[in-house]
């Protein structure tokens, strides 16, 4: 499935964060999306997935094809590892948890409480969700927080799979992870500062 986002101009807290984006993920096609600390990318992946609406422009699909997966892993404390991603395949209308269990090596931890897990397990958990979803655009937020070096690897080639099957990524990282990809430095789009906060800073100089 192909992503087309035109003309996008997104804020956070009611400040304008990126303007004038406009770009297109086809299917099978990761791209990884760059920028320093504070520019916008968590604020454009909330957007996608239609946890808030754009200030302007167009996303297409909705929400409906998005797959987010945020800084926090979403977890239920109490259930089971399995239980937790036999509760998002529910929540997804998916029946098989075993791709997302190999996919991510949760077998040996199955039966487990999520609230027992360390902290490069549980977002281990909260990657293998990704899976469970079936949707074809996976929204990933730095996913490689708290992942030992293998668990980088194991997570790349859950990106190769879904990608080999038609869907697509755009991942917010700072990090290479060895997945071939398209880069988008969002730089350039930093929204431009209000006319009168301009007024109201010179006043000051
Ligand atoms: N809950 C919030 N309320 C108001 N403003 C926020 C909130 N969260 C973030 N911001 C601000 O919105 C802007 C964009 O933040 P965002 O989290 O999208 O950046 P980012 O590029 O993902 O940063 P990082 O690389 O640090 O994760 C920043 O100026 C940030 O301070």
């Amino acid at each position: 499935m192909k992503v087309t986002i035109s003309d996008l101009a997104i804020a956070r807290g009611g400040i304008p964060v990126l303007e004038g984006l406009s770009f297109e993920v086809p299917a099978g096609r990761a791209l990884i999306l760059r920028g320093p600390n504070g520019l916008g990318k968590t604020t454009l992946l909330r957007t996608l997935s239609g946890l808030q609406p754009p200030l302007v422009g167009q996303i297409d699909p909705g929400p409906e094809a998005m797959a987010y997966g945020a800084h926090a892993d979403g977890l239920k404390a109490t259930l089971t590892v399995a239980e937790n991603l036999t509760f998002w395949a529910k929540v997804f209308g998916k029946a098989d948890i075993a791709p997302a269990l190999d996919a991510f090596r949760l077998r040996d931890l199955a039966a487990r409480p999520a609230a027992t897990l360390s902290a490069g397990q549980k977002r281990r958990l909260g990657l293998a969700r990704m899976v469970v979803t079936g949707r074809p655009v996976w929204l990933l937020d730095e996913p490689t927080v708290s992942l030992d070096t293998q668990a980088v690897e194991w997570f790349a080639e859950a990106v190769r799979t879904h990608l080999g099957q038609g869907g697509c990524a755009m991942i917010a990282t700072h990090i290479d992870l060895r997945i071939e990809a398209d880069v988008l430095d969002l730089s350039p789009f930093r929204a431009k500062p209000a006319r009168e906060a301009d007024d109201f800073a010179e006043a000051f100089l």
